[in-house]
């Protein structure tokens, strides 16, 4: 949690349940259906942002039949605060991506610069195809071009959105939902 940051309690107190943990299991099990069929057979490099993608990407994984090949990065530009910035690579792929098809996978896909850089990255390190998986988008018109998920699974209004593996000032990773600020 960062210095002086309100507390979850606090928040919750003040937050609407977008999406519930029932939900958001079939949303996932759906997606890994989707994913599937798109990957016909061929194994892909899973690859985790994290940390906020923690708790989707295991779920996905686990919905998905298709064998896979995991390895994660480590990107982050909120840094436990609700406003995002530059961003910082903590940790880069560690398996050859070279000629690969890779499964990106994060939480949220909202000003889109975090997952453009690291598909980037990987297009940059030779894989044949990146496809990108996120647990939710928010609606605004802030993203930037060039980025688009391919398979998501729900929509969000543009508030500060905290559950599910994202954060709210380093809290609330494992609430089961996904609520948002008001
Ligand atoms: O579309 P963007 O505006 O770039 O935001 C999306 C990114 O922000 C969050 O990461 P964060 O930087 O908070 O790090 P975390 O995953 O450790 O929470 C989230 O996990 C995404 O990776
Ligand atoms: O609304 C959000 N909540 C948590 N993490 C985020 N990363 C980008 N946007 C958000």
């Amino acid at each position: 949690m960062t210095k002086h940051a309100p507390t979850l309690t606090a928040a919750l107190a003040d937050a609407e349940l977008l999406y519930s943990h029932a939900e958001l299991e079939s949303t996932i099990a759906h997606l890994g259906r989707e994913i599937d069929a798109v990957l016909d057979g061929e194994c892909a490099v899973f690859l985790t942002v994290m940390q906020g993608a923690l708790i989707f990407a295991g779920q996905l994984a686990l919905a998905i039949r298709t064998d896979l090949e995991f390895d994660y990065v480590h990107a982050t530009r909120y840094r436990g605060e609700t406003k995002g910035s530059e961003l910082h690579w903590l940790r880069e792929p560690g398996v050859s991506l070279e000629g690969r098809t890779v499964l990106l996978v994060d939480d949220i896909l909202d000003e889109g610069h975090t997952l453009k850089a690291v598909r980037d990255d990987c297009l940059s390190r030779g894989a044949r195809r990146v496809l990108v998986a996120t647990l939710c988008t928010k609606r605004h018109d802030r993203l930037v071009e060039g980025i688009a998920s391919d398979f998501n699974g729900v929509e969000l209004p543009d508030r500060y959105v905290f559950g599910y593996g994202m954060d709210y000032h380093e809290q609330g990773r494992n609430l089961p939902a996904i609520y948002a600020l008001k």
